[in-house]
């Protein structure tokens, strides 16, 4: 309680902010999850394990799928924690995980073998779903305009199969190192190509597209960060102000006006940021949609509430603001996703387009 009293405080600007639009009880729930561990999270690289056959619970001792989790499950039973910790499905994808207790940190899991040659991957579950909103398809050519470190870059290559032709993009040369070798040790380098630059500077005739368009892109913007803020990590919420809110608002309508441009028509844009502000989310999309009429919101491709007992999981997912400050957006906006911070998810929010043929 004194943790979270004192996130309040230390966050008194961003919660007074975020005031506009969350009650009471939301920002209590937000500054107890800024204060929280999040259990760490994996997902299995379906381009090294075939995990078409089998499901949970691990069945089929044999299965590629069940060595790597079962790797797992001993290495969770040899940090000797009482109880043990397990390994528990995740609710929107049957090849992500999540390990039962905070306390186990991705360095206890780290010198896996399966980690090491790329069959699994740490990666936030909110982290994985704007690739699998995208909805690439084998043989598409897809951008990812902000990518690095990589990890969406890598999950639009599986739903690819692999198959296709991939460009990323990353501004920042030591973060656009880091992408080329997260890249080249999942040997994906056939396929993808890495420019370093500004996202804002693509055009059709950039060397780095050479005059062909884009079947999907994704947008995963530089943004404010509000939903990855931890108390414990300064470097998380010091830069915040409603300056830097307004900032990253302006970078993104830069980064959406440069993608509209490189799509093909029929061509879908995902839109996602780690970021709880209407300002980055909601309203950046409608001045984009007004300024680009041959936009339209379609549905994510992820199918995410299948019956009612999936649903009784996403108590922390909503759908996309229709309105603000008395400002109503399309509809369609509903057709987005927030994603509420907690112990098992970051901030999100994910939102797809398509131009008109
Ligand atoms: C949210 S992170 C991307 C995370 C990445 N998609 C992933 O899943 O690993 C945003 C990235 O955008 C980069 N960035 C910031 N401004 C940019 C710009 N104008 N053009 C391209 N990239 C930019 C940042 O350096 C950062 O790596």
């Amino acid at each position: 309680m004194a943790a979270v009293a004192r996130a309040r405080r230390t966050l008194e600007p961003l919660f007074s902010h975020l005031a506009s639009f969350l009650g009471p009880t939301d920002l209590h729930a937000l500054a107890h999850a800024y204060t929280t561990p999040r259990n760490t999270t994996f997902r299995l690289n379906t381009l090294k394990v075939d995990t078409a056959t089998t499901r949970w619970p691990v069945g089929d001792k044999t299965s590629p799928r069940s060595e790597v989790l079962q790797s797992v499950e001993a290495a969770l039973m040899a940090t000797s924690r009482k109880p043990t910790p397990r390994v528990l499905p995740c609710p929107f994808s049957r090849n992500a995980f999540m390990v039962s207790h905070p306390s186990i940190a991705v360095k206890h899991l780290a010198g896996l073998p399966a980690h090491k040659d790329g069959r699994l991957h740490f990666q936030s579950w909110s982290s994985m779903l704007a690739p699998l909103c995208v909805g690439a398809q084998p043989g598409w050519r897809v951008l990812d305009m902000c990518a690095a470190p990589g990890g969406k870059t890598l999950m639009l290559c599986e739903a690819m199969r692999g198959v296709g032709s991939v460009v990323v993009n990353e501004i920042d040369a030591a973060r656009a190192a880091r992408l080329k070798r997260n890249i080249d040790t999942a040997g994906l380098s056939d396929i993808v190509r890495v420019n370093v630059g500004d996202g804002r500077k693509l055009a059709p005739n950039h060397p780095a597209v050479g005059g062909e368009l884009f079947d999907a892109i994704l947008l995963d913007a530089p943004c404010g960060g509000e939903g990855i803020i931890a108390m414990s990590e300064p470097a998380s919420y010091k830069h915040w102000s409603l300056a830097w809110v307004q900032k990253h608002a302006r970078l993104q309508a830069g980064l959406l006006a440069a993608a509209h441009a490189l799509l093909k028509p029929g061509g879908v844009l995902t839109y996602s940021t780690c970021t709880l502000s209407v300002e980055e989310n909601e309203l950046v999309v409608d001045g984009f949609l007004e300024r680009f009429p041959d936009m339209s919101i379609v549905n994510l491709a992820l199918p995410l509430v299948s019956d009612q007992e999936v649903a009784e999981r996403y108590a922390n997912f909503t759908a996309g603001f229709t309105h603000h400050h008395g400002q109503g957006f399309p509809q369609e906006m509903a057709k987005a996703l927030r994603v509420f911070p907690n112990e098992h998810y970051e901030g999100f929010f994910v939102i797809r387009m398509q131009k008109r043929e």
